[in-house]
């Protein structure tokens, strides 16, 4: 039997299997055996699969943004419409079939763009170019879920679910919860708090599943069989993801205003040009990015460059992202902005900057 089969095989137990206390245990069982298949499928070892070309892009600018969803939504057409690249765009489906690569220059950013072929449901089991297509999402910093405003329905549900089985988890955080294997010493299991779909008995089975007899378990939330299994295979993508419904010139209001109260979602018509510099503001902010402004002692700082960092940057990643070995002079840093109570005010490396601030970086002397 080929791994699709037995793939097939456990879903469909699943499925026949009731949900309910004393099932649980059977059922979490099931699941790390669908995902070890799972990666068999994605990962194998030794031989890979065909390469396919074209989906090879060089990864460049400040991060990396791809854009996923089911055939003729709109991809390509916003893709040249954000980034001045253009990508063939047709009222046929797989228009699109290698990655396009664009960017979008926004608040002093480059972000790389990605246009892909279209996916259909089944793409993580190999159906079209899916497999290639979602391990380009996998290397996204922002998923771009595309959507047809036309098309109600399941489709976002059937997306998310094409992604998840690849290991990608989308708008949640890694489950709190340590891990690691040991040399010996069997396994040592303890949880924080009191957990109500996981027992030291189902760890330890999974993890005989796994054929691991030695690790160090530490549970710090009431997470879920799935999470732990997440964990324990390591190769999950947390990332975060922004749907958005294309083509609202053809619905009405009503269903437009619907459609924008969901969480994590904008509107846009690129045929219209719609709310297409609100979506790239949104991008902006679900990439979590902040600028800074740097300055020299005297002179007023370059609001024309400025760095592009990750939120949550200290002033220390600051000084690595101008020089190498700028942390090694460092003796204090003068901030002006809002990540401080006044302004200049002396800061060390450890202090976290925010959007907007300006830095001078003092060296030690000699
Ligand atoms: N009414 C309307 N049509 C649109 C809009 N945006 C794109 N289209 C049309 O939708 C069709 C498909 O657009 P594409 O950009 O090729 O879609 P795609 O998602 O790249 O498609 P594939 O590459 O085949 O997956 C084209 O005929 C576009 O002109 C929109 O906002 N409103
Ligand atoms: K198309
Ligand atoms: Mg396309």
């Amino acid at each position: 039997m080929g791994i699709l089969e037995k793939i097939a095989e456990i879903e469909k137990e699943v499925a026949r299997t009731q949900k309910n206390k004393a099932t649980e245990y059977h059922l979490g069982l099931l699941k790390a055996k669908l995902a070890k298949y799972r990666v068999m499928l994605l990962e194998p070892t030794g031989k890979a699969g065909p390469k396919v070309q074209g989906f090879e892009v060089v990864r460049s600018g400040d991060a990396r943004v791809a854009l996923i969803g089911f055939p003729s939504v709109g991809k390509s057409t916003f893709l040249s419409k954000a980034t001045g690249t253009k990508s063939e765009a047709a009222n046929y489906e797989f228009t699109t079939l290698t990655c396009i690569p664009g960017k979008i220059n926004y608040n002093g950013a480059d972000i790389q763009l990605l246009d892909l072929p279209g996916i259909i449901e089944g793409a993580s089991s190999g159906k079209g170019r899916g497999r290639q297509v979602i391990s380009v999402a996998k290397t996204a910093d922002l998923i771009l879920m595309m959507l047809d405003a036309t098309k109600a329905g399941n489709q976002r549900h059937l997306l998310e679910k094409e992604l998840e089985a690849v290991g990608i988890r989308i708008n949640c955080e890694k489950p709190n919860i340590y891990f690691k294997v040991k040399k010996g010493g069997g396994i040592s299991f303890n949880s924080t708090l009191k957990l109500t779909h996981l027992s030291e008995k189902l760890v330890q089975q999974l993890l005989k599943d796994y054929k691991i007899h030695n690790a160090e378990v530490l549970i710090r939330e009431d997470c879920t069989v799935d999470d732990f299994i997440d964990v324990v295979l390591g190769n999950r993508k947390y990332i975060r993801c922004l749907y958005c419904y294309n083509k609202i010139d053809q619905i009405s209001i009503e269903e437009v205003d619907k459609i924008a109260r969901q969480p994590n979602t904008v509107v846009i018509s690129c045929e219209n040009d719609l709310n297409i510099d609100y979506l790239i503001s949104q991008i902006w902010k679900y990439l979590n990015l902040i600028r800074v402004y740097t300055k020299k002692k005297g002179e007023f700082p370059d609001f024309e460059g400025g760095l592009i960092l990750k939120n949550g940057t200290t002033v220390a990643g600051v000084c690595e992202s101008i020089h190498k070995t700028l942390k090694d002079e460092f003796q204090f840093a003068l901030v002006w902005g809002t990540s401080t109570k006044h302004s200049p005010q002396r800061a060390g490396l450890s202090h976290k900057v925010e959007d907007e601030d300006v830095i001078q970086i003092v060296k030690k002397k000699g």
